[in-house]
């Protein structure tokens, strides 16, 4: 078994799904085992699936991965190739100790920002476990005060104003827009938003695109705040759920432009694990088809800006709503329109296509009081 889990890939959770299943169900994966997962992950290049040993049996005893995924999976194909197979464009280089230089010798230079973003973010999250290891950042995890609930504030936020509910994002900067405020204090921010109705708050802890930082996360969540606190991150391994949780996260993103769907699946259900709500994230018609297909999932986000191209289009809520609309509310799915939301037509926009909650960022952080800018984005005030 060991061996098998160190040949997995680095940025891929399958190992850890692995180690998960092992463990009894209902359980967080053994420190002691994902520990050693961690040291293996930074010392191993793996590029190929392991031997056709334990894998089965031991995945077997949990029902997360179907049996398609697992000869997949088992079948010897890379990371990428499997990607791939779902229709994902992002590469994984998986070298997090090679220079940039040996990487892009064997895949080129990255197709496009998101997958640089990726690649840069493999990279952070070995170099932070040699910092600090899992097991720390589990037990972290374990100790942080409860989460709360961010579909459940949704929910009701969006009942009691009859408009969508507000994630209003704590937000500095963009590789797109650059930098958005530059006077940027995120705690009086987010005390801005939470007075005038935001139902929960999304913060950036991406630091070299998006000049943010898991240290805003946790000055926010320990300011006073009482809303729940989306962690907007690259989410590529487990490390940095828990971690989002040990700052006081209260939900992740997992953008499935990056993520295969086992590994969707297993953060989906470490998330459980942990109390918090998982917000997916897709742009386009195969993404959203490939989330319909997991279960289990209760909110989607339906990004209008492509993270490859950086273009903004409202129509596409319109259009992925109208096509998948009657299975997304057969689940009982709830939607989250994201990004490039100015005036209370767009809103009302991406609301009459179905959505029932908006994230914001720009159009709010960029007013001198972010707070009262709410108003204007809705037309009216929002109540708690
Ligand atoms: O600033 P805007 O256009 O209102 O967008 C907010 C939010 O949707 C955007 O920041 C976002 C959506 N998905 C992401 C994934 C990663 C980083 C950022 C994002």
């Amino acid at each position: 078994m060991e061996s098998l889990l160190i040949s997995r890939s680095v940025g891929s959770s399958f190992a850890a799904a692995a180690a998960a299943a092992a463990a009894p169900r209902g359980c967080l994966p053994r420190p002691s085992r994902v520990a050693t997962l961690t040291g293996a992950h930074a010392r191993v290049r793996p590029l190929r699936a392991g031997p056709k040993d334990s894998i089965l049996e031991v995945l077997a005893q949990d029902d997360m991965p179907n049996a398609a995924e697992l000869v997949q999976w088992e079948s010897g194909k890379s990371v990428n190739d499997i990607a791939a197979s779902q229709g994902i464009r992002i590469r994984r280089h998986c070298r997090p100790t090679a220079s940039l230089k040996e990487i892009e010798e064997e895949l080129g230079a990255p197709h496009n920002i998101l997958e640089k973003i990726i690649w840069d973010k493999e990279i952070e999250v070995v170099e932070g476990l040699a910092k600090k290891p899992l097991k720390e950042v589990m037990e972290a995890a374990a100790k942080a005060p409860p989460s709360r609930d961010f579909y459940g504030a949704l929910e009701a936020a969006y009942k009691r104003n009859g408009v969508p509910a507000l994630i209003a994002e704590v937000k500095k900067a963009s590789p797109s827009r650059g930098v958005l405020r530059e006077n940027f204090n995120p705690v009086e921010i987010a005390k801005a938003y939470e007075k005038n109705g935001a139902a929960c708050l999304s913060i950036l802890t991406d630091e070299k695109y998006f000049q943010g930082s898991f240290e805003n996360l946790e000055k926010v969540r320990t300011s006073g705040v009482k809303c729940p606190l989306l962690c907007k991150e690259f989410v590529i391994d487990k490390c940095q759920i828990y971690n989002a949780r040990s700052k006081g996260a209260d939900a992740v993103l997992l953008i499935a432009a990056v993520l295969p769907d086992l590994d969707i699946k297993y953060f989906l259900q470490l998330c459980k694990e942990l109390g918090m709500t998982a917000l997916i994230e897709v742009h386009d018609e195969r993404e959203m088809e490939r989330v319909l297909n997991i279960n289990g999932v209760k909110l989607i986000g339906i990004n209008n800006r492509s993270l490859e191209t950086f273009v903004v289009d409202t129509a596409n809520t319109k259009m992925l709503l109208e096509k998948h609309g009657d299975s997304i509310r057969e689940k009982g799915i709830l939607v989250v329109g994201e990004s490039g939301l100015f005036t209370p037509d767009d809103v009302a926009y991406v609301q009459n296509a179905g959505v029932s909650a908006v994230l914001v960022g720009e159009s709010l952080v960029k007013q001198e009081d972010p707070g009262r800018a709410i108003a204007g984005l809705f037309g009216k005030e929002l109540v708690h």
